[in-house]
C-alpha cells in the first residue's frame, strides 16, 4: 500500500471515552482532507478499542483514507486496518511486517535519530516519524528533534518521512520543506472548535510546500 502524503490526524485522549464524539470528530477531519488517521487510545479496554478501531476503519475506507492503529499490531490485524504505528517499546517492526503482510503501512517512531530510522526501514517500516518539532500540549515531555535530521533522512532514505509534535498550519512550512511529506497532528486538528476547517487549513498549508532537498 502506498503511504499517502498530507495530513495525518491522530485521535486525542479527550475523545476516546466518547465513541459517538470520536466518530464525529474523525469524520470531520476526513471531510477536511486528512489522508491518514491514527487511532491512538491508551485508555479504553480491549473490547472498546476493537469496536472503535473497526468503526474508524469503515469510516476511513468510505472516505478513501487509511487507518493506522497505534501500538497494537494484533488489533490492526483483527480489524483489517491499513497498518500500525510502533514506538521503540511497542514491539518488533519485523514481526509486525510478518503479521500484517507486504502491503501494510507500518510506521516507526525515530525521535531525532537517523540511525533509528535506517534500522526501522531495514526492519520493514513503510514510513519513519521524527519529532517533536514544536512544544506539544499532548506530549510535553517528548524530546526535541531538528530540521537537520529531517533533511538528512530525506537525503539518505527511500521512505516517506513523517513529522510530529506541536505542528500547526502556521509552523509546518520549514518541516515540510525539509522533507516531511506526512504532517502528524493531534491538538491542532482535534482541539479545534471546527475540526473540518482545521484539517482543511493543514491540507492547504502542506499543499503549498515542497522539499528543497533533492
Ligand atoms: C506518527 C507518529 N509519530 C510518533 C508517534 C509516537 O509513538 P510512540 O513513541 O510509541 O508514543 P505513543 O504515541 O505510543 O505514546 C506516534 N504515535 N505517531
Ligand atoms: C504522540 C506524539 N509523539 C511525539 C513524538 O515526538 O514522538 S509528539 C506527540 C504528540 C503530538 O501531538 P500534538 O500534535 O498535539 O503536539
Ligand atoms: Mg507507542
Amino acid at each position: 500500500m502506498t503511504v499517502p502524503s498530507g495530513l495525518y490526524a491522530i485521535t486525542p485522549d479527550a475523545l476516546v471515552d466518547d465513541d459517538a464524539r470520536l466518530m464525529t470528530a474523525v469524520a470531520a477531519a476526513l471531510r477536511g482532507g486528512a489522508s491518514l488517521i491514527q487511532y491512538r487510545d491508551k485508555r479504553s479496554d480491549a473490547a472498546r478499542r476493537h469496536a472503535n478501531a473497526a468503526a474508524l476503519n469503515a469510516l476511513c475506507r468510505e472516505a478513501g483514507a487509511l487507518l493506522v492503529i497505534n501500538d497494537d499490531t494484533a488489533l490492526a490485524a483483527a480489524v483489517g486496518a491499513a497498518g500500525v504505528h510502533l514506538g521503540a517499546s511497542d514491539g518488533s517492526l519485523a514481526a509486525a511486517r510478518a503479521q500484517l503482510g507486504p502491503d501494510a503501512v507500518i510506521g516507526a517512531t525515530c525521535g531525532n535519530s537517523l540511525e533509528r530510522a535506517r534500522a526501522a526501514v531495514a526492519a520493514g517500516a513503510s514510513y519513519v516519524a521524527f519529532g517533536r518539532f514544536f512544544a506539544s500540549k499532548t506530549k510535553p515531555d517528548a524530546p526535541p528533534a531538528e530540521l537537520a535530521t529531517l533533511a538528512a533522512a530525506h537525503a539518505a532514505l527511500d521512505a516517506p518521512i513523517c513529522a510530529i509534535g506541536g505542528l500547526t498550519p502556521d509552523n509546518l512550512g520549514p518541516v515540510a520543506r525539509s522533507g516531511a511529506t506526512l504532517i502528524a497532528a493531534i491538538d491542532g486538528v482535534f482541539g479545534a472548535a471546527d475540526i473540518e476547517a482545521a484539517a482543511r487549513a493543514y491540507v492547504a498549508a502542506i499543499g503549498g510546500q515542497t522539499a528543497r532537498i533533492p
